[in-house]
């Protein structure tokens, strides 16, 4: 088996050897769903993953903007349209200065995975661009945005692809794309998801990628007859999945310790209540400072600049800013204070040696692609409302995203379920997964 592992790897490496994020996230597919294959005559010698590697269509564009001082800046644009077997392209965009083709590709490649455990009709596909909102007025976010646009429209399309948010994309940036898309096209469609609520959003969009992480995150506690009462849980991130992660584990009775961005965490010992929570809403979505502030706010709390949480004692960890933010040591540190439980918000936010030390110390472990889906289940619920015109109220589409969140868990314990009882989700979630892209595949033949 491991020479099938590593003959198909090298083939990907061949292809792809300057791209390390796209290349781990293979690899962590490749060791999983490589050996179920090799059980299941019906994928033997159709080289399926094989297929799955390759993105359909990778667009990469020149978007050409004016500062607001009348200067020119040019900026890549990329839409990754990885795979379309189960439904449109769907995934997000993420504008930041380190957006490339590996990114987007890791970023499209798990969105294949996480779209076929959702239930929902969704294929998969990222975009974005290394353009980096911070620091810029909105007069040039807009700018920015419609230029993004002029090109991307042609490419996507209700029935097509259907962007949303991610990184350095949120509701001020769809907005200013859903403007132009319209305006060029001449049509008022479902085309992106995250829209606001008086043009086409839904309900609990928001808050779907954080209060869906901890959704699943609670159906593992069950699995061992815990829960988040009473439970110290560490969060990194401070934007919308950090928020809305926040705001239910509160909810649900566990005590927020730490919140993160790009220049290091802030750790509350009286812990971030929903007061706290708001304040930091404002300073993040509205008036886009830095976490360090919430320090200088509040006296129960202190700042460690250029720092990752993951030293702060907890039970429970949920990494919600980006990828790799959590190594081997991190973990090793994690496990020996206690932990209990780790589940990702954010899309291969644990290196390859964090999830092995999860692994080998049995620790309740779960991947963004399962973890994580909420979010675009969510997007695809936006989209079932725009195609019949019609709007759910906030508690149906709350009950839909817990149900699929519970549907999710339950294929990754079907698929994961190691010989000694311990659920391994990453295995779970890449195999079921997989099983859906792969059956449609196969069903429509090779093309
Ligand atoms: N927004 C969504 O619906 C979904 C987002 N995700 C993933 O969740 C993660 C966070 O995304 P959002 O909250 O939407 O983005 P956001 O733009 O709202 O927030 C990003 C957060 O990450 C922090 N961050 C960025 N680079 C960092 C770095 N190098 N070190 C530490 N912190 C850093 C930012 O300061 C910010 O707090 C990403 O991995 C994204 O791909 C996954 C599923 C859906
Ligand atoms: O809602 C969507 O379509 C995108 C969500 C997303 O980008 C993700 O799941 O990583």
């Amino acid at each position: 088996m491991e020479a099938k592992i590593k003959a198909f790897m090298d083939e990907v490496k061949s292809r792809n050897g300057h791209e390390p994020e796209f290349i781990q996230a293979v690899q962590e597919v490749a060791e999983t769903v490589i050996p179920y294959i090799a059980k299941h005559k019906i994928y033997n010698g159709k080289n399926i993953l094989l297929r799955m590697v390759e993105p359909e269509r990778l667009l990469s564009f020149r978007v050409a903007w004016v500062d607001d001082n009348g200067e020119i800046h040019v900026n890549r644009g990329y839409r990754i349209q990885m795979n379309s077997a189960i439904g449109p392209y769907k995934g997000g965009l993420r504008f930041h200065p380190t957006v490339n083709a590996s990114v987007l590709k890791f970023l499209a490649f798990e969105q294949v995975f996480k779209n076929s455990l959702t239930t929902l009709p969704m294929g998969g596909g990222k975009g974005g661009s290394d353009f980096d909102p911070k620091g810029k007025s909105d007069d040039e976010v807009m700018r920015f945005c419609h230029a993004f646009m002029l090109e991307l429209n042609r490419h996507i399309g209700p029935n097509t692809d259907v962007p949303a948010g991610d990184i350095g994309v949120g509701a001020r940036e769809i907005g200013f794309l859903f403007g132009m898309y319209k305006k060029i096209r001449n049509e008022f469609t479902g085309v992106l998801t995250g829209k606001g609520r008086s043009w086409g959003g839904s309900l609990i969009r928001p808050e779907a990628t954080g209060y869906g992480t901890v959704y699943f995150a609670d159906s593992m506690l069950k699995t061992k007859g815990e829960s988040f009462k009473g439970k110290k849980v560490v969060i990194s991130g401070s934007g919308n999945v950090a928020q809305y992660a926040a705001e239910k584990v509160l909810q649900l009775g566990g005590k927020v310790s730490t919140l993160s961005d790009s220049g290091g965490y802030i750790h509350d010992n009286d812990g971030i209540d929903a007061e706290k929570l708001a304040f930091v809403m404002d300073l993040k979505n509205n008036r886009r400072g830095r976490i360090s502030e919430y320090a200088d706010k509040y006296d129960s709390a202190t700042y460690h600049a250029g720092k990752t949480p993951w030293e702060v004692a907890c039970d429970i960890a949920l990494p919600c800013a980006t990828q790799n933010e959590l190594g081997g040591d991190d973990a090793k540190t994690l496990i020996k204070n206690g932990c209990i439980c780790v589940a990702e918000g954010a899309n291969m936010p644990s290196t390859p040696e964090a999830i092995h030390e999860f692994h080998e110390a049995r620790i309740l472990f779960a991947p963004g692609k399962a973890s994580n889906a909420g979010g675009v289940a969510t997007s695809g619920l936006e989209m079932s409302q725009n195609s019949l015109r019609i709007s759910w109220s906030r508690e149906e589409v709350d009950q839909r995203l817990k149900d699929i969140m519970e549907d999710i868990h339950n294929s990754c314990v079907e698929f994961g379920k190691d010989a000694d009882g311990y659920c391994n989700y990453v295995k779970g979630a890449n195999i079921a997964g997989f099983v859906k892209v792969a059956d449609a595949m196969l069903a429509q033949g090779v093309i």
